[in-house]
């Protein structure tokens, strides 16, 4: 029975810091000293190169891992495309475009599904632009309830951002594990293999595919050094291996422009017995963010809860900024304190992850939901929300305690996938009757 093997006694040990540049032997001595390639690589193992960025990229966004393993990745068979009908990260069955409309949208619950594992569990349910042409970004809704088997995942699409909702995921990738669960978020890489087990039963969430560009801290400006996500909060795994000596079968999956493919190989593809880099997967507590509002008077742009930015060419203007709306304190004086009406020049796609949004007291806007308000698509507050936000005393009040909302961001306009549309059946018919229509007039000419 192989044993894994880590580089240190807690197997969740972690290397604290966001972009660092971090360094792990799960054996002693196994990263070389001074160069990176050496002619005999310490123990017999391969060196093989990971790159996130371009070789020429600036120093400033340069993204690679040196990896120190057992047997080169490349070491497996012909990549066979898989059955279109068994999975589910392409944009419809038949093959078609993402559906644009300005509707508002928003979507019921979504289900667990316990008869499938990580990558059958994952569906396109929304998204702009390309892999092919890495830009733009895919929006996914995962359900699983059976862990990987001998398999690794990789995406060649884009970098994960997995926003779980119910149940643990057990993440482990080439580079170490990762244990990730409600009110965590993980990235991982464009690249990366890895595998998922569900240690507490079935698991539901979100994902963000950033197809273009990495995830990186947004800029603090005015407010200074720290506050919001702290850099140091962003944990990468440890080095962990696993010495297999006999040849096992493993299956590698990987999703290139959004269709499966599968590969053989007869070693594990979790050999990697030390590395050094800064591109890596990592995980955040979304608990541990510095939540900044106003003090004074009225509402501030939402941008003030960014965690994290998926940058376009534009600065400022992101393909995807991952948001979230947590507990935390209103004292603004003399305001209507939810979100004001608005029309936005960026797409909004949101989730909840656990207890209720304060800006939808009507009870549609539910854990495991979602929505959409596309570019300049109309929308806030519910007819309750703002009759309850219009007449309530302005005390110091805390809102969304136990509570998680986040969002999607993004400049680029968001097609709805044919799943996300029909074959889900979650979507809410009346969303926007129920939301705005009983909004009353109360105007009251002065002329009149
Ligand atoms: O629409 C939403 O609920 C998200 C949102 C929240 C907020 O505080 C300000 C703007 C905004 O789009
Ligand atoms: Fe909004």
């Amino acid at each position: 029975m192989p044993v894994t093997q880590f580089s240190a006694s807690d197997p969740y040990a972690y290397l604290n810091g966001f972009g660092s540049y971090h360094e792990s032997e799960a054996v002693g001595g196994a990263l070389p000293l001074g160069q990176n390639s050496p002619q005999k690589p310490a123990y017999g193992l391969y060196v093989e190169k990971l790159s996130g960025t371009a070789f020429t990229a600036p120093r400033h966004e340069n993204q690679q891992t040196w990896l120190y393993r057992i047997l080169p990745a490349a070491a497996h068979g012909n990549f066979q495309a898989l059955d279109a009908d068994s999975y589910h990260t392409q944009m419809t069955s038949e093959k078609e475009n993402l559906q644009y409309i300005p509707n508002q949208l928003r979507w019921n619950p979504f289900d667990l599904d316990e008869s499938v594992d990580w990558v059958h569990g994952l569906h396109l349910v929304a998204g702009a632009g390309d892999p092919t042409m890495k830009s733009g970004l895919g929006i996914l809704l995962y359900a699983a309830g059976r862990d990987m088997g001998n398999e690794a995942f990789y995406s060649a699409d884009g970098d994960f951002l997995i926003v779980p909702q119910h149940g643990v995921l057990d993440i482990q990738t080439e580079l170490g594990k990762l244990l990730v669960q409600p009110n965590e978020i993980c990235v991982i890489p464009r690249g990366i293999r890895y595998r998922v087990s569900l240690p507490s039963g079935p698991v539901k969430g979100y994902i963000c595919e950033l197809y273009q560009g990495h995830f990186q801290l947004p800029e603090l400006g005015p407010m200074g050094s720290n506050g919001l996500a702290n850099a140091r909060d962003f944990q990468a795994p440890v080095a962990a291996f696993v010495d297999d000596e006999q040849p096992s079968e493993y299956t590698i999956i990987s999703k290139f422009n959004n269709a499966l493919f599968s590969a053989r190989q007869d070693h594990t593809p979790f050999d990697v017995v030390a590395w050094h880099g800064n591109y890596y997967p990592y995980k955040y507590d979304l608990g541990r963010f510095n939540t900044i509002g106003s003090i004074s008077f009225d509402h501030p742009d939402p941008s003030i809860f960014t965690v994290l930015t998926g940058p376009s060419d534009h600065p400022g203007t992101a393909i995807a900024d991952f948001v979230i709306f947590p507990p935390r304190w209103l004292v603004a004086e003399g305001t209507f304190r939810p979100p004001w009406y608005h029309r936005n020049v960026m797409s909004e796609f949101m989730g909840l992850i656990a207890g209720n949004y304060d800006a939808k007291v009507g009870g549609g806007f539910q854990p495991a939901g979602a929505s959409l308000h596309n570019i300049m698509s109309a929308h806030g507050p519910d007819a309750n929300a703002h009759e309850r936000a219009s007449n309530v005393e302005l005390r110091p009040q805390k809102v969304g305690t136990g509570s998680m909302a986040f969002m999607f961001e993004s400049s680029l306009m968001i097609g709805v996938s044919e799943w996300g549309l029909k074959t889900c059946q979650k979507v809410q018919e009346n969303y926007n009757e129920e939301s705005w229509r009983p909004l009353k007039r109360s105007f009251k000419n002065p002329e009149t």
